[in-house]
This record gives C-alpha cells, sequence and structure tokens, in this order.
C-alpha cells in the first residue's frame, strides 16, 4: 500500500497519477490532533507530491529537447532571483523588476507582460510544493482546492482561476483581483499568500490561508441557529472588513454569505475579490452597475447607476444583517425586475428629490407612477430595536443615507448589550460551506429520486426545504449565462483548455473538468427554490477570457488614479438567459418590442395610468390572482417553488405585467416547441441518411 500522502484522494484519481516514491510508516506518525492522515503527510517532512508545476510536467510528458533546454535556463534564471531575494533585507521582496525580469523570476511572459503590477515583488510558487486534498468550492471563474504547503507546513486553499492566457484582456482581469488582494491587509479581509504557476505553465493558482466555514453555509446547516451576540460578533467583523476595504479605495461589490469565510477560530474574512475593484471617492470614473449577486444588489445598480461608492456594499451588509434575524434571504428576487419590486414593496420607491437627483439611467422605466410605502419597521418588527435601526439605515434607498462601515460600527447594534461575543467564544463548527449544503442537498435529490419521492411524510419534505442551502444567483449569472450559451455555441471547450491543455492538472492528476452542457434550463425550473447561481455551476466554457471581453464590448477601461481597469457599462445589458439559454432582457427586447407594439414608453406610461396600475405594481402573485403588493414582503421566500418567470420585456402597450409575464412565458413555450420539432427532424433525417447509406454499402 502506497504512503498517504501519495493515495490518490477522489479529485486526484487519475491514470496518471504521478510516480511518488512511498513513505515509510514513520512518516505517518500523527503530529497534530484533529487532522486526518492525509493532513499529517502535509506536516511531515516528505516533500514529494503528487503536484508538480507545468514546468516540471512538460519535461516529464514531453520528450521535447528544446523544452527541457528553456527549462533548465529558467532554472538558473530563477536560482539567480532567489540569490537576489536572499540579500533582500525582507525576505521574499524583490525589488520592482521590469518584465523581462519577471520572467526571468519564473512568471510566465503572458503574466509578466501585462499585470506586472500584480506580481511585483513576489515569486512565484512551484506547485510541488503543495499536494492537492479535494475540492472545497466552485466559482464562476475558479475551482478552490484544501492543499497541503509542503514548505509551510499547512493547510490551505489553492484556487484556481479560469482565465485564456492568451488574451491579455482576460488576464489583466483576473490580475485584478489579485492586485486587490495585494492592497488589503487585515485580519477579516482574506489573505493571499502567494501565486502558484511557473515559466511554462498556462494556469495559475492562488494561494489563500484555508477557512473551514462560510456563513451562507453555517446559516443553512440544519439545526444551527446563531445567537444574537454570535450575530453581531460576525457582523462587526464584516464591517471592520468592509472598512478596511473602503479606506484602502476598494469596493468588493459581491457581499453575500458565501464569500464570508469563517474559519475554526471564529474569524470571518471577506473573499472573492473576483469582483471588487478600486473606485474614486469622488466618483469621477464611471463603473458597471452589473455587479453584486441579485437578492444583495442596491437600488441604484438595478436602475443602472454608474457612478457609485461604499454605499453599495453596506446595503448587501444590510441584506445579510436581516437575513441572519429573519432565518431565510429577505429579498430573493429571480430577475433584476423582480429584485427592484421586491426592494420598493420593503424599503419603499425612492423619493422624487433622489429621482431628480439621481438621474439613473433606468429611471424612465422603473419609476413607479405612486410611490411605495415603506415598511422595513413592519415587516421586522420583532427584530431587536438596535438591529431594527441598524437595518433600516444599511437599507436606506438613497445610498448618501447608509452612512460607512465606520459610523455602522459605532451603532447602538454594537455598542449596547448584548454585546458582540469574542470570536474564540464562538463554538466550533463542523466543515460547513455553502458548497457542501449544496452537495447535501443535491445527495438528498438524487436519493428522493430514486425511489423515495412521494412516500415520505409531508413535514419531512418540508424540513428539507427548510434545511437546504439557498444558494443566491451570482452576481454575474446573467451575463455567465448567456455567455455559456454563445460560447457552448461556437466553441465546446474554453479556449484556455482547447489551446492550452494544463500539463500540470493532466500528469499530476489534477482533473480538468469536463465541459458541461448548459443547464440553465433545468436550473432555472428547479420547483425546489429560486433559479440556483447558474454562474457558480459553471463549468469551463465560462471563463474569464469571455467575460472579459464582454465587459470590454460593454465597457470602457478607464484609467483611475489607481492605474486599474474599472469597467463601465454602455448600455449593453447583461441579460439573464431564458429557458434556450437566450438571452432575455428589457435591452435586448425593446427595439423587438417597440416594432411589434408601436408606440412609446409614454404612451405605454399613459395607458398604464389609465389602468391606474404602473408597471411594478402590476406584478400579481399569480396563485392568488392578487397584486402581491399585499403579500407579505416573506411571500416570495415561500412562493419560490412556484412557476418561474423571466425577465423580459417590460413594456407593452396597455397590458399589465402579469400578461406581459404570460407573453414571455407563451414565447418561450413556443421557442421550446420549436426547438424540440427541429430537433425531430434533424433526427429524422440523420435516421434517413444512415439508412440510406446502409442501404447503399449494402450491409
Ligand atoms: N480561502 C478559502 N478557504 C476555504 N474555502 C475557500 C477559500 N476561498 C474560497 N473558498 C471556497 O471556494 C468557493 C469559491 O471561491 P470564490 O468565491 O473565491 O471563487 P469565485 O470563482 O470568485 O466565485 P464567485 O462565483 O462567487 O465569483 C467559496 O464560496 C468558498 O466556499
Amino acid at each position: 500500500m502506497g504512503c498517504v500522502c501519495c493515495k490518490p484522494s477522489a479529485i486526484e484519481d487519475s491514470k496518471e497519477s504521478p510516480r511518488v516514491p512511498s513513505k515509510t510508516s514513520s512518516d505517518l506518525r500523527a503530529s497534530r490532533e484533529g487532522l486526518s492522515r492525509r493532513e499529517e503527510a502535509c506536516h511531515s517532512k516528505n516533500r514529494y507530491s503528487n503536484l508538480s508545476d507545468g514546468r516540471g510536467i512538460s519535461i516529464e510528458k514531453q520528450t521535447n529537447r528544446s523544452v527541457r533546454l528553456h527549462a533548465d535556463t529558467f532554472e538558473r534564471n530563477r536560482e539567480k532571483m532567489e540569490h537576489v531575494v536572499a540579500q533582500h533585507p525582507a525576505i521574499g521582496i524583490i525589488p520592482k523588476a521590469s518584465e523581462g525580469e519577471h520572467v526571468a523570476a519564473g512568471w510566465p511572459p503572458w503574466l509578466a507582460a501585462v499585470a506586472g503590477e500584480a506580481i511585483k515583488g513576489w515569486l512565484p510558487r512551484r506547485a510541488d510544493s503543495f499536494e492537492k486534498l479535494d475540492k472545497i468550492g466552485q466559482g464562476t471563474y475558479s475551482n478552490v482546492y484544501r492543499a497541503c504547503d509542503l514548505e509551510k507546513r499547512k493547510i490551505v486553499a489553492l484556487k484556481k482561476v479560469r482565465f485564456d492566457n492568451l488574451e491579455p484582456e482576460s488576464v489583466r482581469f483576473m490580475a485584478r483581483e489579485i492586485h486587490i488582494l495585494r492592497r488589503l491587509d487585515h485580519p477579516n479581509v482574506i489573505k493571499l499568500e502567494g501565486l502558484v504557476t511557473s515559466r511554462m505553465s498556462c494556469s495559475l493558482y492562488l494561494v489563500f490561508e484555508y477557512m473551514e466555514h462560510d456563513l451562507a453555509g453555517l446559516a443553512s446547516h440544519p439545526g444551527l441557529k446563531f445567537t444574537e451576540t454570535q450575530v453581531k460578533c460576525y457582523m462587526q467583523q464584516l464591517l471592520h472588513g468592509l472598512d478596511h476595504c473602503h479606506s484602502r479605495g476598494v469596493l468588493h461589490r459581491d457581499i453575500k454569505g458565501s464569500n464570508l469565510l469563517i474559519d475554526n477560530n471564529g474569524i470571518l474574512k471577506i473573499a472573492d475579490f473576483g469582483l471588487a475593484s478600486f473606485y474614486d471617492p469622488h466618483q469621477n470614473h464611471p463603473l458597471t452597475s452589473r455587479v453584486v449577486t441579485l437578492w444583495y444588489r442596491p437600488p441604484e445598480l438595478l436602475l443602472g447607476a454608474t457612478y457609485y461608492g461604499t454605499a453599495v456594499d453596506l446595503w448587501s451588509t444590510g441584506c445579510i444583517i436581516a437575513e441572519l434575524y429573519a432565518g431565510k434571504p429577505i429579498m430573493p428576487g429571480r430577475t433584476e425586475v423582480e429584485q427592484l419590486h421586491k426592494i420598493f414593496k420593503l424599503c419603499g420607491s425612492p423619493s422624487e428629490d433622489y429621482w431628480r437627483k439621481s438621474k439613473l439611467p433606468h429611471a424612465t422605466i422603473f419609476k413607479p407612477q405612486q410611490p411605495y410605502r415603506r415598511c422595513v419597521g413592519e415587516t421586522f418588527k420583532d427584530f431587536p430595536a438596535p438591529a431594527l435601526d441598524l437595518v433600516e439605515t444599511l437599507l436606506s434607498i438613497d445610498p448618501a443615507d447608509r452612512g460607512s462601515a465606520a459610523s455602522a460600527l459605532k451603532s447602538e447594534f454594537f455598542t449596547t448589550s448584548p454585546l458582540p461575543c469574542d470570536p474564540s467564544s464562538l463554538p466550533k463548527y463542523p466543515p460547513s460551506k455553502e458548497f457542501d449544503a449544496k452537495l447535501r442537498d443535491e445527495e438528498a435529490r438524487r436519493q428522493r429520486a430514486a425511489g423515495n419521492r412521494g412516500q415520505r411524510p409531508d413535514h419531512e419534505r418540508r424540513g428539507d426545504r427548510e434545511s437546504r442551502a439557498i444558494p443566491a444567483p451570482d452576481a454575474n449569472a446573467e451575463l455567465v449565462a448567456s455567455i455559456k450559451k454563445r460560447h457552448f455555441q461556437s466553441n465546446s471547450k474554453s479556449r484556455s483548455e482547447k489551446f492550452n491543455p494544463h500539463p500540470e492538472d493532466v500528469a499530476s492528476g489534477f482533473p480538468i473538468d469536463p465541459p458541461r452542457p448548459s443547464h440553465a434550463a433545468e436550473a432555472s425550473v428547479d420547483p425546489q427554490g429560486p433559479p440556483h447561481s447558474r454562474a457558480s455551476h459553471s463549468g469551463p466554457l465560462t471563463n474569464r477570457a469571455t467575460w472579459a471581453k464582454e465587459v470590454r464590448k460593454s465597457d470602457k477601461f478607464s484609467s483611475g488614479t489607481h492605474k486599474v481597469s474599472s469597467r463601465v457599462p454602455t448600455g449593453m445589458d447583461l441579460p439573464p438567459d431564458d429557458r434556450m439559454g437566450r438571452p432575455i432582457t428589457l435591452q435586448s427586447e425593446m427595439p423587438k418590442l417597440i416594432g411589434r407594439f408601436p408606440g412609446s414608453f409614454k404612451e405605454t406610461s399613459e395607458s398604464l395610468i389609465k389602468d391606474q396600475r404602473h408597471p411594478l405594481q402590476g406584478f400579481h402573485n399569480k396563485e392568488e390572482g392578487k397584486s402581491s403588493n399585499k403579500d407579505p414582503i416573506l411571500l416570495g421566500y415561500g412562493s419560490m417553488g412556484h412557476k418561474i418567470h423571466y425577465s423580459g420585456p417590460l413594456i407593452v402597450p396597455s397590458v399589465n405585467m402579469d400578461q406581459m409575464l404570460k407573453e414571455q412565458d407563451r414565447h418561450i413555450q413556443e421557442t421550446v416547441r420549436r426547438a424540440r420539432l427541429d430537433k425531430a427532424k434533424a433526427w429524422k433525417a440523420q435516421t434517413q441518411l444512415s439508412a440510406t447509406s446502409l442501404f447503399v454499402s449494402g450491409r
């Protein structure tokens, strides 16, 4: 039997598992309590690993001599650079280097060429100084693994980012996350400890401290309920981390439970800076409004704001605090329109003054004819007063009224009894991530499908549903889904994987994820809940390259004070997909609609006034046939299992929203039907063809 360290884990099961020397039994001695045998191996002296970098694998796998020579030269250069580092007083820091020097230091040319700032002063870590253990998370642009850092002898998280190394824009986009992370240094912000790549490699891993939990996973864990002091403890840490980001000029732009990682000591760290951006406090540089996961997205972004600031993160924080008290997401919208509707129903619609001064791009379309009344206090009347006060402030419609992370930290919520507990006093939980909850949920669903559906008592089924994690639709789910569709049509593999098979993945047993078909349809009609984070389930078909291309099409890259690309939209809406993966947006549908229903927006709204309805009031609860305005704000949550609506045309003369949605549904069904027919025809033709050829060939 091989050593524990070498024994391939589930994800490392590969025919190409490396040949690693066996270890003696003494190597397997337990050195730390609570660590698995594989983890112990990480802390042992064994330097062998089944993870090796692109350079090593290329040499081993390829017989190409020039590659060998190249690698030798690289190794010599690397030694030189390591010598420089050794001479330098700050270990690991090398003086500002040029592109050539970066390459000499071991960075791949594609990275050195465009992301000098992000790698400045660092040396790449070698892949063979890590051993992958298991996959612990999956994001839109990444797969995350637990791994042993064999040099530092500790457990880390390796985030393998997806991008196209042949596309400078894609690399730049990916490098922005690194650059931002390196600007931040705070106990409540995840620490980027290094980068794993090599001169010959096409891939890149970000090395992070390992965090056992995330807030979404803990909050959705069956039977786990936070006390008030615990909620305060987590929220205090979140606000401290945010305060640090904001003070360093960074907007996170995707604050949500699954991005708040928590370690076994109760320390919360803000993670996933993939959508983060440097911002200009004077708001002179426009940014894209298509950020922040829908349920946590503030109204100004839904209304198309491109000049915004720290208040966007504060809105998301308000949603999270309320969610922790309410025990479920407070505004689980399925489309942007529905999200805005939910916000208006709970927080009231913007004041006349705000509409006037904000000049938001989508104001004409979304401004209700009659204002919505704010009912945060009534809805959350069971919350303790200081909690409610803070939620009221953070969920202010006008971003200027949300205050700052620093002012929130001074609020009564944190200064009155019960005070936030000490993180170290928090209970130790079993590893718990949104990802685990999704797996749990999938497993439960598989088991149900396997046979006992309908046989279990009702209350048990309800229990499942209540305990399941409710992943929020990802920030870019709409964009990603449409990109995925387009990409899938033209290309069955992401460019980086198609043209640059990662040798280290293949040869070290690192799995290359198989391309997956778009399952937007199944995801969006999931009767168990809201459309899942389609983005977070996206396979390699979605990569940063396509994303960057899309963003670039819509955004101008402004070289702000920080010389970092900020993204600004130019009117291209980034759409949610319908069941066919076809983007449906107000913008995309508008020309068609205008063609179909000649008339102006003005006429439309006038006709709606005549009907005594405005577009948002027109939303109806299909089941009850009543205006959903009467629904308690959380009804949306309870009704998630009902028929899914898709965001679509908003303005159709003389019809209310319900009719428009019906029209949209009908349109979708028609498209699905046509697609089925086409498929059937194609199949028939093909069968006839093969029958003919069989006949002709006489077989
Ligand atoms: N340092 C870490 N320790 C443990 N788990 C982590 C760590 N970093 C990330 N993860 C896990 O991996 C998941 C994906 O990571 P992350 O959110 O950074 O990726 P992403 O591709 O940017 O995702 P998103 O789709 O949210 O933009 C996280 O939700 C988390 O569960």
